[in-house]
Protein backbone atom coordinates (compact mmCIF):
# COMPACT_ATOMS: atom_id res chain seq x y z
CA UNK A 1 0.00 0.00 0.00
CA UNK A 2 1.22 3.41 -0.74
CA UNK A 3 2.44 5.78 2.01
CA UNK A 4 0.76 9.23 1.93
CA UNK A 5 2.36 12.21 4.42
CA UNK A 6 -0.40 13.36 6.91
CA UNK A 7 -0.67 16.55 9.32
CA UNK A 8 -3.29 15.94 11.81
CA UNK A 9 -4.91 20.02 12.24
CA UNK A 10 -7.70 19.44 14.26
CA UNK A 11 -6.64 17.39 17.33
CA UNK A 12 -10.62 15.52 16.80
CA UNK A 13 -8.86 13.89 13.83
CA UNK A 14 -6.06 12.11 16.07
CA UNK A 15 -8.41 9.41 17.10
CA UNK A 16 -10.15 9.00 13.71
CA UNK A 17 -7.93 9.06 10.92
CA UNK A 18 -9.66 8.30 7.64
CA UNK A 19 -9.54 4.28 6.15
CA UNK A 20 -10.57 2.28 4.11
CA UNK A 21 -13.90 1.21 5.21
CA UNK A 22 -14.06 -2.39 3.74
CA UNK A 23 -11.11 -4.24 1.79
CA UNK A 24 -11.85 -2.73 -1.51
CA UNK A 25 -12.86 0.41 -0.80
CA UNK A 26 -11.35 2.99 -2.79
CA UNK A 27 -12.17 5.94 -1.00
CA UNK A 28 -11.49 7.69 2.33
CA UNK A 29 -14.18 9.47 3.84
CA UNK A 30 -13.56 12.85 4.90
CA UNK A 31 -14.82 13.97 7.48
CA UNK A 32 -16.21 17.51 8.51
CA UNK A 33 -14.20 19.65 11.43
CA UNK A 34 -16.83 22.06 12.73
CA UNK A 35 -17.26 23.57 15.53
CA UNK A 36 -20.84 23.52 15.48
CA UNK A 37 -23.44 22.28 13.50
CA UNK A 38 -23.80 24.34 10.05
CA UNK A 39 -26.82 24.84 8.25
CA UNK A 40 -26.06 24.91 4.16
CA UNK A 41 -29.19 26.42 2.79
CA UNK A 42 -30.54 25.46 -0.23
CA UNK A 43 -28.16 26.69 -2.87
CA UNK A 44 -25.52 27.56 -0.68
CA UNK A 45 -21.68 26.69 -0.61
CA UNK A 46 -19.41 26.75 2.29
CA UNK A 47 -15.77 25.66 2.53
CA UNK A 48 -15.73 23.23 5.12
CA UNK A 49 -11.98 22.01 6.86
CA UNK A 50 -11.18 18.27 7.14
CA UNK A 51 -8.35 18.73 9.21
CA UNK A 52 -5.92 17.76 7.70
CA UNK A 53 -3.42 18.45 5.30
CA UNK A 54 -1.86 15.37 3.02
CA UNK A 55 1.58 15.70 0.72
CA UNK A 56 0.92 13.17 -1.83
CA UNK A 57 4.68 14.49 -3.02
CA UNK A 58 4.95 11.77 -6.08
CA UNK A 59 3.47 13.62 -9.44
CA UNK A 60 2.72 10.12 -10.52
CA UNK A 61 -0.12 10.41 -8.22
CA UNK A 62 -3.32 12.66 -7.10
CA UNK A 63 -6.12 13.04 -4.82
CA UNK A 64 -9.31 13.90 -5.98
CA UNK A 65 -12.62 14.63 -3.79
CA UNK A 66 -15.81 13.38 -4.79
CA UNK A 67 -19.20 13.42 -3.11
CA UNK A 68 -20.30 10.53 -1.31
CA UNK A 69 -23.35 8.92 -3.11
CA UNK A 70 -25.44 9.37 0.26
CA UNK A 71 -25.05 12.52 0.83
CA UNK A 72 -25.36 13.27 -2.89
CA UNK A 73 -28.21 11.31 -3.71
CA UNK A 74 -30.76 11.52 -0.65
CA UNK A 75 -29.66 15.14 0.53
CA UNK A 76 -28.16 17.01 -2.85
CA UNK A 77 -25.32 17.73 -0.65
CA UNK A 78 -22.58 17.84 -3.19
CA UNK A 79 -19.54 19.38 -4.51
CA UNK A 80 -19.32 23.44 -5.56
CA UNK A 81 -16.41 22.59 -7.55
CA UNK A 82 -18.02 19.25 -8.53
CA UNK A 83 -14.33 17.14 -8.07
CA UNK A 84 -11.74 18.09 -5.96
CA UNK A 85 -8.64 17.63 -7.49
CA UNK A 86 -5.32 17.58 -4.82
CA UNK A 87 -2.51 18.58 -6.75
CA UNK A 88 0.69 16.07 -5.02
CA UNK A 89 2.69 18.47 -4.38
CA UNK A 90 -0.36 20.57 -2.24
CA UNK A 91 0.57 21.00 1.28
CA UNK A 92 -2.71 23.08 2.84
CA UNK A 93 -5.27 22.37 4.60
CA UNK A 94 -7.40 19.99 3.05
CA UNK A 95 -11.03 21.63 2.29
CA UNK A 96 -14.11 20.39 0.99
CA UNK A 97 -16.55 22.79 -1.19
CA UNK A 98 -19.65 21.68 0.08
CA UNK A 99 -22.93 22.54 -2.02
CA UNK A 100 -26.49 22.27 -1.44
CA UNK A 101 -27.96 21.56 -5.01
CA UNK A 102 -31.44 20.21 -2.99
CA UNK A 103 -34.56 22.82 -2.19
CA UNK A 104 -34.31 21.78 1.83
CA UNK A 105 -31.38 23.18 4.02
CA UNK A 106 -29.04 20.17 5.08
CA UNK A 107 -27.45 20.68 8.73
CA UNK A 108 -23.70 19.34 8.35
CA UNK A 109 -23.15 17.89 11.97
CA UNK A 110 -19.47 18.49 13.32
CA UNK A 111 -17.67 15.60 12.34
CA UNK A 112 -19.82 14.37 10.03
CA UNK A 113 -18.34 11.82 7.05
CA UNK A 114 -19.01 14.56 3.92
CA UNK A 115 -16.84 13.80 1.31
CA UNK A 116 -14.41 11.15 -0.25
CA UNK A 117 -10.65 11.21 -1.07
CA UNK A 118 -9.22 8.69 -3.63
CA UNK A 119 -5.92 8.57 -4.64
CA UNK A 120 -4.99 8.24 -8.37
CA UNK A 121 -2.22 7.37 -10.53
CA UNK A 122 -1.67 10.10 -13.28
CA UNK A 123 0.07 10.83 -16.29
CA UNK A 124 1.78 14.06 -16.69
CA UNK A 125 2.04 14.30 -20.37
CA UNK A 126 3.64 17.02 -22.64
CA UNK A 127 2.43 18.05 -25.90
CA UNK A 128 3.06 16.62 -29.16
CA UNK A 129 2.03 19.36 -31.89
CA UNK A 130 1.45 17.48 -35.59
CA UNK A 131 -1.04 18.40 -38.51
CA UNK A 132 -2.81 15.26 -38.57
CA UNK A 133 -3.60 12.34 -36.39
CA UNK A 134 -2.70 8.85 -37.11
CA UNK A 135 -6.15 7.22 -38.08
CA UNK A 136 -8.46 5.58 -35.04
CA UNK A 137 -11.82 3.59 -35.05
CA UNK A 138 -13.67 6.37 -33.89
CA UNK A 139 -12.11 8.93 -35.56
CA UNK A 140 -14.08 12.77 -35.08
CA UNK A 141 -17.05 10.83 -33.82
CA UNK A 142 -18.71 11.69 -30.13
CA UNK A 143 -21.74 13.08 -28.73
CA UNK A 144 -23.87 10.26 -29.25
CA UNK A 145 -22.25 8.74 -32.72
CA UNK A 146 -21.80 5.61 -31.82
CA UNK A 147 -26.09 5.03 -31.96
CA UNK A 148 -28.39 4.47 -28.27
CA UNK A 149 -28.95 0.92 -28.41
O1 LIG B 1 -11.77 20.58 -3.28
C1 LIG B 1 -10.60 21.01 -3.24
C2 LIG B 1 -9.90 21.42 -4.38
C3 LIG B 1 -8.62 21.91 -4.24
N1 LIG B 1 -8.03 21.96 -3.00
C4 LIG B 1 -6.65 22.43 -2.88
C5 LIG B 1 -5.68 21.35 -3.35
C6 LIG B 1 -5.28 21.78 -4.74
O2 LIG B 1 -3.99 21.32 -5.07
C7 LIG B 1 -5.36 23.29 -4.61
C8 LIG B 1 -5.59 24.00 -5.91
O3 LIG B 1 -6.71 23.44 -6.52
P1 LIG B 1 -7.03 23.74 -8.06
O4 LIG B 1 -5.79 23.71 -8.88
O5 LIG B 1 -8.15 22.85 -8.46
O6 LIG B 1 -7.61 25.23 -7.92
P2 LIG B 1 -7.24 26.57 -8.70
O7 LIG B 1 -8.43 27.40 -8.64
O8 LIG B 1 -6.67 26.25 -10.06
O9 LIG B 1 -6.15 27.18 -7.73
P3 LIG B 1 -4.58 27.34 -7.94
O10 LIG B 1 -4.40 28.58 -8.74
O11 LIG B 1 -4.04 27.43 -6.54
O12 LIG B 1 -4.07 26.10 -8.65
O13 LIG B 1 -6.46 23.54 -3.73
C9 LIG B 1 -8.71 21.54 -1.87
O14 LIG B 1 -8.21 21.57 -0.75
N2 LIG B 1 -9.99 21.08 -2.02
MG1 LIG C 1 -4.87 25.03 -10.27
Amino acid sequence: MKSVDVKILDPRMREQLPTYATMGSAGLDLRACLDQPLVLEPGMTQLVPTGLAIHVADPGYAAVILPRSGLGHKHGIVLGNLVGLIDSDYQGPLMVSAWNRSNSAYTIEPMERLAQLVVLPIAQIQFNVVEDFDTSTRGTGGFGSTGKG
